[in-house]
């Protein structure tokens, strides 16, 4: 019977030292199935899928328990149970190699995250150099007030688009990243407990709103309207000047493009065939668009300080839910990760 017990104590050491501990299959697991290539690299929260369920960080207790159980078995302290082969991932590791650049970015992350301050810079280098006449140097334009006055509207059909064609188990993490874009872009441009962010700059920054008042003594009919926004200062026909007038073109088709990038660049790089979808087709319209717009503006209107705080307040959202979020895995797990 002693010779009993002491052969399972030795057989339970010579198990232990033979098995890897749980964190490291569960580490193995988890790596290599995201990254089969590289699996050294972090895991790419933003392609694993909506479907996905993230694996949860488990504590140096738990790894005991689960060495333990899986030396003892359950149910039959004395015998070794055997090892369960590793559950495959709910996903299928994506079909593209992902290179990371300073940790943060994919390649094709970085480049469309390039493209927007590299519009503006162009754009106002033009500005300096020389602005050609244009229909589009006109605030009056069509493509200005019918399609950029109303710019959250467009996108948030365009994303509708987007995502209608979309098989994803979990659709509410997608309007939960919809609405935290849909926030920011109204604390920032709509209301902001009164005036809006950017009007709130503009005001802290002195400011003020001109009103002409045609019976003041000649040579001094400007006075100042006591208006605490953009709004209304444009509605008493005043001018908006003194202040640093953040560019609300330059925030608002930035942030548009980025959240609408950031949406679609993954399900097109899991499933290439979706990019002929006329789906894809229509959001890489308003990006075109979105884009030319912003060109526009840097060729035309503000200057470049103004335009590049705009694309400043522009990134500040998308930074955190697409960039900072997808290291936290509880974060995470709350509003998701764009996919199929
Ligand atoms: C987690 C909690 C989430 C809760 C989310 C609440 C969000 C509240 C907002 C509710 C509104 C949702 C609307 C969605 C549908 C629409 O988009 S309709 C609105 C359409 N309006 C626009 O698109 C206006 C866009 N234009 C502008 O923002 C500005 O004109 C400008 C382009 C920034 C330029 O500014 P100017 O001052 O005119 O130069
Ligand atoms: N790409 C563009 N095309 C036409 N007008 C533009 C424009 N970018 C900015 N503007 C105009 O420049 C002014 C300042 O814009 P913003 O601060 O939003 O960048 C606004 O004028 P209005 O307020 O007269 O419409 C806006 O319409």
């Amino acid at each position: 019977m002693q010779q009993n017990a002491s052969s399972t104590t030795q057989q339970k050491s010579a198990d232990r030292s033979t098995v890897p501990p749980a964190q490291s299959i569960i580490t193995d697991i988890t790596t290599s199935s995201l990254e089969p290539t590289e699996p050294t690299e972090p895991i790419d929260l933003t392609t694993t899928g909506e479907a996905t369920e993230l694996p949860t960080a488990s504590t140096p207790g738990e790894d005991d328990s689960l060495v333990v159980q899986s030396l003892h078995g359950l149910g039959s302290p004395l015998l070794p149970a055997p090892i369960q082969p590793p559950t495959p991932p709910l996903t299928p590791p994506p079909a593209y190699s992902r290179k990371y650049v300073a940790g943060l970015f994919t390649f094709e992350q970085l480049s469309i995250f390039l493209i927007y301050p590299s519009t503006i810079a162009v754009g106002s280098l033009i500005s300096i150099v020389s602005p050609p006449e244009s229909y589009f140097g006109l605030r009056t334009n069509f493509f200005n007030v019918f399609f950029v006055k109303n710019g959250w509207f467009w996108t948030t059909i365009t994303f509708m688009v987007h995502c209608i064609r979309l098989r994803i188990s979990k659709p509410s993490k997608l309007v939960i990243r919809y609405a935290f874009a849909t926030l920011w872009w109204f604390l920032f441009t709509q209301w902001f407990f009164g005036a809006p962010i950017m009007d709130r700059v503009f005001l802290g920054t002195g400011g003020v709103c001109f009103v002409n008042d045609p019976e003041a003594v000649p040579g001094d009919e400007r006075k100042v309207h006591d208006s605490w926004s953009s709004f209304g200062c444009r509605h008493v026909k005043g001018e908006w000047a003194g202040g640093h007038d953040i560019s609300g073109h330059s925030f608002l088709l930035t942030h548009a493009s980025l959240f609408l990038w950031f949406e679609l660049l993954p399900v097109i790089m899991e499933r290439g065939p979706l990019l002929r979808q006329i789906n894809t087709k229509i959001v890489f319209v308003t990006l075109a668009l979105w884009w030319w717009m912003l060109l526009m503006t840097g060729i035309y209107f503000h200057t470049f300080t103004e335009k590049v705080t705009g694309w400043l307040c522009g990134i500040a959202e998308w930074a955190i839910i697409y960039i900072l979020l997808p290291g936290n895995r509880t974060l995470t797990t709350m509003v998701g990760v764009p996919g199929v």
